[in-house]
């Protein structure tokens, strides 16, 4: 009888320094299949049963504590996302990377320093200090009171900037956006109901929330993951984001073992991860989980993550569920606004 012993590699520990300014180890820049990132079927979301709701709540709330990445999935059946929209969106982002760089360059996000909207150019950033810079580029707008069915007040002016000549462009990605709002507005109730709190309990900061969106393109990628990344190591700065992906895979989730562990596409079903604004209204109890992407799968990627955060006056004040006096509040205090600047503008300096 033969016995097959399985050779493990030995751990080659590193570690990255996150456009956040945090530092982070890693065990091995190869990444791995694993089923960490559980599945949860979402559609309880657009109904009115309160108790699936909780039911769902709790599925995510174990999630958002444990790993911060869960994918929700929405099955075809159920009303809600419909992918013709998706579909639009990604033509649309490949139809703008495909332009000469002029014409992308017209809408260079340098145009508006401190908001995260317009064209990052290819290779523009290099988030964790490799060899060379991130290989991908992406388009990026902003929430508009025009494409939101429940908006508030609709004259408010948008910050976005767009590229002139190209017809359904703006439309095609606003109408993905509106569905996007929608959803994320019900998962900001499950979000609540997951944190112990009345359903409503966010409704009044979404009213008129931040929503940043993005199409992000990723070249094949030839250079190993030691030398460059498609976006490097970083957490996301708003309440959650809910990525769209195509079917290529390269997003991957670094685990609390400090192992990369592939977000690779479900059919039906976003990728939803926990940013910085929910970890620290929650007290560190939901996870802001590190991920980055690799794109190794021999043919271009793109993605569409959607950020969705509250009012920029809204205060981030722990979460009551979340502080007991043996566990105070960790964060200073300061408004979604005050935080989401701060980040943004370090993340554009491109200093780190
Ligand atoms: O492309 C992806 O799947 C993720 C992109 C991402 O993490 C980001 O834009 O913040
Ligand atoms: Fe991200």
């Amino acid at each position: 009888m033969s016995t097959t012993t399985v050779q493990l590699e030995e751990p080659k520990i590193s570690s990255i320094k996150l456009p956040s300014g945090q530092t982070v180890t890693v065990k091995s820049e190869a990444s791995v299949e694993a089923d960490e990132i559980p599945i949860i079927d979402v559609s309880p979301i657009w109904g009115d049963d309160l108790e699936a709701k909780k039911a769902v709540a709790e599925q995510i709330r174990e999630a958002a504590h444990r790993i911060g990445f869960f994918y929700a999935q929405h099955p075809v059946h159920t009303p809600g996302i419909e992918s013709k929209y998706a579909k639009a969106a990604f033509k649309q982002g490949k139809r703008f990377c495909d332009l000469p760089v002029e014409k992308k360059l017209e809408v260079d996000t340098a145009r508006v320093p401190v908001e995260y909207v317009g064209y990052h150019k290819l290779q523009g950033y290099n988030r964790n200090g490799r060899k060379n810079n991130d290989l991908s580029e992406a388009f990026n707008w902003a929430y508009d009171a025009r494409y939101d069915p429940e908006a508030v007040d609709k004259t408010e002016p948008s910050i976005s900037i767009w590229p002139s000549d190209l017809p359904g462009f703006k439309d095609d990605l606003y109408a993905y956006h509106t569905e996007l709002l929608r959803f994320a507005r019900r998962m900001m109730g499950i979000f609540a109901l997951a944190l112990h709190m009345p359903e409503d309990y966010f409704d009044e900061y979404t009213k008129r929330p931040e929503a940043g969106m993005r199409i992000i393109h990723y070249p094949e990628q030839e250079a190993s993951a030691t030398d460059q990344n498609g976006i490097g190591a970083h957490t996301d700065f708003e309440c959650f984001t809910v990525v769209t992906q195509d079917d290529c895979g390269g997003l991957e989730v670094l685990n609390k073992a400090g192992y990369w562990i592939k977000a690779k596409p479900v059919p039906d079903a976003f990728v939803v991860n926990i940013a910085d604004c929910f970890m620290r209204q929650t007290n560190d109890f939901f996870v802001s989980t590190v991920h980055r992407v690799v794109n190794k799968s021999g043919r271009e990627r793109f993605s569409i993550p959607f950020f969705f955060g509250f009012n920029r006056s809204k205060r981030l004040e722990a979460i009551p569920s979340c502080v007991s006096e043996e566990n105070p509040m960790k964060y200073a205090i300061m408004t979604s606004g005050e935080y989401y600047h701060y980040r943004a503008t370090n993340a554009k300096s491109g200093s780190y």
